[in-house]
């Protein structure tokens, strides 16, 4: 039933963006109108499928379809969160992919994967409108040392409800060892800026890029759980899965990276004075930082020690590990102690969530810290902003 408030609503939402001024006794009057920016431009049946909602009428699935210009895609963290894992179609295949802000290749096991490598994984398969790229390659390393490379076709992607058509999708010829043996994931979806995309010769763009002048908002926010799951929101915030205020601070992505500045930093709540230039990277595992960071951090717990053979520093599993915080503004984002308990390192000795990041001059905030927020990846500014989960 379409009730006077809906028809009114209805009316409110079909005007240009501007009031219209009561006519009054003078002879004429003027209208100032402003350009709504587009990074703030909503689809019209948006508006519309607000209004049926607002005042609780059904919602056409035409309507909602035109409307939708936000998406939201469930990520479950692999066996001791060593990564996210998040269900993506990809051409005719529904692969699991690490969403990874540190790079900007999509890319996939294929049919072109020789198949001793590509056991125990699923993999791509270019749709029947797929168009291979000519003359297109692609060849990415990783900070882990893990590596993968291969050819490109253009492809319907589509990432919690969003679709783009023509992603490029990157098929896998050749995969590292670390990446055959890890049968959690069948490629990666980056996140980073586009300029570091490594198709050759023309870049391509990120699911992200492709996609963010449709959303409602150009943004996706990551929501890492402990051993739980999470989710990358496409397009909006929820302040449902957040608490107080999202604190931003300006993104440099110079480097293709979504790299900020940390104000300041504290150990077990003792604030040690001194900015950490780092970046947000969702396929880091770890918090990897400067090495006078580090070794102020382990000075903290007594049995700590780095061991060689475990290339890193450990402790005794039942020590009492302290938070690590960095602020941005007046926010302090804190990692608690048990985060930085990371994993057993065999016997009653532990393996630090917290390691050196072995002189690379920038700080990688990996998934031990952004497990432990709510995180805002902006495009408009750009910015990154942070709450409370
Ligand atoms: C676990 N090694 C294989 C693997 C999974 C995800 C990635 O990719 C990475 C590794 C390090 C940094 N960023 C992305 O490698």
């Amino acid at each position: 039933m379409v009730s006077n408030k809906l028809v009114a609503a209805l009316t409110a939402y079909s005007a240009v963006a501007a009031a219209v001024p009561v006519a009054s006794q003078t002879k004429g009057f003027s209208l100032v109108q402003e350009a709504i920016p587009k990074s703030s431009y909503r689809a019209p049946a948006a508006h519309l499928a607000k209004a049926l909602t607002k005042f609780g009428a059904p919602v056409p699935a035409h309507v909602a379809a035109a409307a939708a210009s936000t998406g939201s895609v469930t990520t479950n963290p692999s066996d001791g969160d060593e990564e996210y894992v998040t269900k993506v179609t990809v051409g005719d295949s529904t692969l699991n992919l690490d969403f990874d802000t540190g790079s900007a290749d999509l890319w996939a096991f294929s049919a072109d994967t020789p198949s001793s490598e590509r056991s125990g994984h699923n993999y791509y398969k270019p749709s029947d409108s797929a168009t291979k790229v000519s003359g297109a390659s692609w060849d990415i390393s990783y900070g882990d040392g893990s590596s993968a490379s291969g050819s490109v076709y253009k492809d319907t992607v589509t990432v919690g409800g969003v679709t783009f058509d023509a992603q490029a999708v990157e098929a896998a010829s050749s995969v590292s060892s670390e990446f055959t043996q890890d049968t959690s994931i069948d490629g990666l979806l980056g996140l980073a800026f586009s300029s570091i995309n490594t198709v050759s010769p023309t870049p391509q763009k990120t699911f992200f890029d492709n996609v963010k002048s449709s959303l409602d908002k150009p943004l996706f926010v990551a929501i890492l759980k402990h051993d739980t799951a999470g989710s990358y929101d496409f397009g909006f915030t929820d302040d449902s899965k957040y608490s107080g205020d999202i604190a931003y601070t300006d993104v440099d992505s110079s480097q293709g990276f979504w790299s900020f500045t940390a104000d300041s930093y504290s150990i077990d709540g003792q604030d040690a004075g001194s900015s950490i230039d780092g970046i947000a990277d969702t396929g880091t595992t770890l918090v990897l930082l400067d090495d006078d960071v580090v070794e102020a951090y382990y000075e903290t717990i007594d049995s700590a020690q780095y061991d060689d053979s475990q290339g890193g520093y450990v402790f005794d599993c039942d020590a009492d590990v302290p938070d690590f915080a960095i602020t941005v503004g007046d926010y302090t984002a804190t990692i608690p102690g048990d985060y930085i308990n990371f994993a057993s390192a065999g016997s009653s000795t532990c393996y630090g969530g917290i390691q050196s990041n072995s002189g690379i001059g920038f700080s990688i905030f990996g998934d031990v810290f952004l497990k432990s927020q709510y995180v805002v990846f902006d495009a408009s500014g750009p910015q990154i902003g942070f709450a409370a989960q």
